[in-house]
Formats: structure tokens, sequence, C-alpha cells
């Protein structure tokens, strides 16, 4: 059990003694529990973070409209500009490189990449919340018949959510409000759980990260993979050409000569809506939250550079317990959340490129609820069922409605009519190939779902 006094005098010499004010009315179960939370907090550090917080919040960050230009075009890869062969090249690249990690790991090396399934290793970075209903999801559904030692989980770091003059904020007489400490707290999970160590064991080289709320994440993309490599690189990110100057996405550009991703809120509509000679937008590389690192340049990160990351401000409502002890629901903003970002080691890297891919096939977010204008879990649903139609229809097939009349061909943007109900099983294709042999000449009537038992009796037929 940890010392009281300790954790006293800790949040004491931090400003935060008002963190106990409640306990001479906690019970002696509460107070246990309250007293290991407390212990877990980096009371060290605790004075800087409150301090900090609050200044960042009241000093806005500077203009980056002076200071910042494109990614110069050398350092940017295309599919919609590639060639087949170059994009061919990079996939078989990517390929080997996919096999190896696995077959060093099976075998102790000398790949064979003709016969070897490709075995990945999943990391999935959780927040206290979601660890458990993640394990919870997995196990239930059999770890999607992965190996289960393939999958390994963890949590990020949770922090004290504080008020603009920098006090901790009490959720409940004997909890803090804490809050995840952004996605770029992946580097400090990292060196918490041993995460790094694990992929050295493993053979792992190369990563590829994303944020989960893209259904159309093409997981461990050997073209993006194979591309990054070919590249020397030690970093990289997949953008999508921004859909209107003030979209809510991050570009991906340079600031004062470095590569890195200045969000949205930063820079001034004006620069945003700039434009070049064809009229294109000059700053349309748009971030997707989807990363190439080597492990070598993520080892350097945990080293040597993590404790430089900028942390980001997020004014939030943070419900509170006040003085006299009662539950508050703050109706505007109370609290400081800070924040680190996944895309802030980008300054660090020493040789990174970005590789612009088509927002139909890799990019629909789901950042808002069912109800709302964009983004949402219906326009999800209907760009993955959008997608399925075209590579349908292009493997030479017919899909006819529900009461057998050919569906006209599927449109680009998942925001018109709903798409027709036809899905496509990712262990049957990854991104629509393999279906011409399968599908050509065929009318289909929707809804179809195309599984491993539909493939088998397809193939029958
Ligand atoms: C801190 C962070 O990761 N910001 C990302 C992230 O934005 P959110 O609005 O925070 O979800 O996802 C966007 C793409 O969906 C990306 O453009 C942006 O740069």
């Amino acid at each position: 059990m940890p010392c009281f006094e300790q954790v006293k005098q800790g949040l004491e010499s931090a400003g935060q003694a008002h963190v106990l004010q409640f306990w001479p009315e906690l019970c002696e179960e509460e107070r246990d529990v309250f007293l290991e939370e407390l212990a877990q907090l980096d009371l060290k550090g605790l004075k800087d973070h409150c301090e900090g917080a609050a200044k960042a919040a009241a000093s806005p960050p500077d203009s980056l409209d002076h200071h910042i230009e494109p990614i110069p075009p050398e350092f940017i890869g295309s599919v919609k500009k590639s060639g087949r062969d170059s994009l061919e090249e990079w996939e078989r690249r990517g390929k080997i490189h996919i096999w190896c990690t696995s077959n060093a790991l099976r075998h102790g090396g000398g790949a064979n990449v003709q016969t070897l399934p490709s075995v990945l290793f999943r990391y999935i970075m959780t927040s206290e919340f979601t660890l458990a209903p993640t394990e919870t999801f997995f196990k239930e559904n059999n770890y999607f018949g992965l190996e289960p030692t393939n999958i390994v989980m963890f949590e990020q770091r949770m922090i004290p959510a504080v008020t603009f003059d920098g006090k901790v904020i009490l959720k409940d007489k004997g909890k803090i409000a804490m809050a995840p400490d952004g996605n770029g707290g992946l580097y400090q999970a990292l060196v918490d759980n041993k995460v790094l160590e694990d992929m050295k064991k493993r053979g792992v080289k190369y990563l590829h990260v994303y944020c989960v709320d893209n259904i159309l994440v093409k997981m461990a993309d050997p073209v993006f993979i194979g591309f990054c490599v070919s590249k020397g690189a030690d970093c990289g990110a997949k953008v999508v050409e921004k859909a209107y100057p003030t979209e809510p996405v991050g570009v991906v550009c340079r600031v004062r000569g470095v590569s890195q991703v200045v969000e949205y809120s930063e820079v001034q509509p004006q620069t945003a809506e700039l434009q070049g000679p064809g009229g294109e937008l000059v700053y349309s590389a748009g971030n997707i939250c989807n990363h190439f690192f080597t492990r070598s340049f993520l080892q350097d990160v945990a080293e040597k550079y993590k404790d430089q990351l900028k942390q980001h401000v997020a004014l939030k409502k943070v419900p509170f317990v006040d003085a006299h002890g009662v539950q508050v629901k703050p109706s505007k903003s109370n609290g400081i959340k800070m924040e680190k970002f996944v895309f802030d080691v980008f300054e660090f890297s020493r040789n990174f490129v970005a590789f612009e891919v088509v927002r139909e096939d890799e990019f629909s977010p789901l950042k808002n609820a069912d109800g709302s204008a964009t983004d949402n879990p219906t326009t999800a649903r209907n760009s993955l069922l959008a997608q399925h139609c075209r590579w349908v229809t292009s493997a030479g097939a017919t899909l006819l409605d529900k009461y057998g009349n050919p569906l006209p061909l599927p449109s680009v943007s998942a925001d018109d009519s709903p798409p027709a109900q036809c899905e496509i099983s990712p262990l049957v294709s990854y991104f629509g190939e393999g279906l011409e042999q399968l599908l050509k000449g065929r009318t289909i009537h929707t809804p179809f779902v195309l599984d491993e038992k539909q493939t088998k009796k397809l193939q029958a037929q």
C-alpha cells in the first residue's frame, strides 16, 4: 500500500493539495482505491504538467501561416500519378518485407516468399477505458481466426485534466478526472509496455500504424510499405487530396523546412484556400492518420525524442465535484486536456515521404454519430459497400437489385444514394484482387455476401 504522507507531500509540493479535500469523508475502501490511483501519478512531473497546461491554454499557439510550404514533389508518391509497373513493383517489394518478417520468426531466416503465408503481428494501443472491451471483443470473436499470441494489446497513459488556473480536476470526491494522453502517447506506451523489445524479438523491421476510425484502411498495405522501403524512408504518411479547403483534416507539409502535420485549426482560411497555377490547392495533402515507421526510427524516438514531443491543448467540458462535493456537468469548457499527436515525430525523421492514395478506396472516417451530416456510421458503411460494388463490377459481374433489375454502376461518392448491399469478406479479397476468376460474366442478386463458403460454392459451379 502506498504511503499516504508521501502522496500528500507530493501533492502539496505540486500545488495540488485540494485533491485531498474530501479525504475525511471517504470510507476506508474508497481511500485505498484513491491512494492507489494517486500513487500512480507522476507526482514529480505534476507541477509542470498543471502549470504548463494553464499556460498553454492561456496563450494561443503561434500562427504557422508564414512558415509553411508544401512537401516537395520528389518526396511524394501517388497511386493516381504512378504507372502500373511502379505500383506493382512497390507491392511486390512490400510483400517480400512482410513475408520476410514472418519467415524470420518461424525459421530463423531464409525466406521463401513464394510459398509462405504472411503472418502479421498486430499491436493495439487502447486507453484504460477500452482495453477490457477490446480484449473481450477479440476473445468473443475467436480472434477472427488469428493466432492470439500474434496480437499484443497495451494501454496508453492517462493524465489529469486541469482547470484554467492549473488545478487538477476532481471527478468525484475520491477520483481524479483523467484523460488519455493523445494518439502521440503511443511512444511512451511503447516504452512503458516494452513493446519495442517485443517487436525486436519477433524480427519486426517495419510498422504500419493507423488510427481506428477509418473503415477503408488497408492494413499492412504492401504498396505503401514497398514504396516507403524503396525510398529508404524511416517515416512516411499516407495522404488524400483534400476535398475542400476547410475540410477538417491535418495537412502534411513543411514548417520552417521540417516535415510535419499542421492541423486544420492551426492555419488561417486564406492559407488553406491558396491555389496553384492549375487551380489545385497548394496545401492539399490531407493527413489520414496512416503512417509507416521503421522499428529503428521508433527506437530512436523512444530513446531520444519522446520527451520533446509537443503538447497540444484541448479545451473540454469535464464533469467535476464542486467545493461542496456536488457533482456538476458543465455546459461550457472548464478543463484542459493535454494531448500528444502521433504525427509529431515526423520532424525527427531523416527521410520522410508522403504517399497519396485514392480517397474513395482508402479513407472514410468515422467521427460523428448518425444524424450528423458527414463521417458517421452510415457514410462509413456506404463507403465500404460502394467499394465492394465497384470491385464486383470491375471483375466483370452485373449486380441486380432485389427486384432483379440491373443496378447502375456504383457512384464514386458514398454520399449519394445508398449503394447495393454487396460485401466481400476480407478473407476472400484484400483489395479487389482475385475476383475476376470467380465473378466474371455472372449476374448477381443483391444482397450479396461473398465469404469463404460462397466462394467455394462459386468455384464448384
Ligand atoms: C491529432 C490527430 O490525430 N489529428 C488527425 C485526426 O483528426 P481528429 O479530428 O482529431 O480525429 O484524424 C484526421 C483524419 O481523420 C487527421 O486529418 C487529423 O490530422
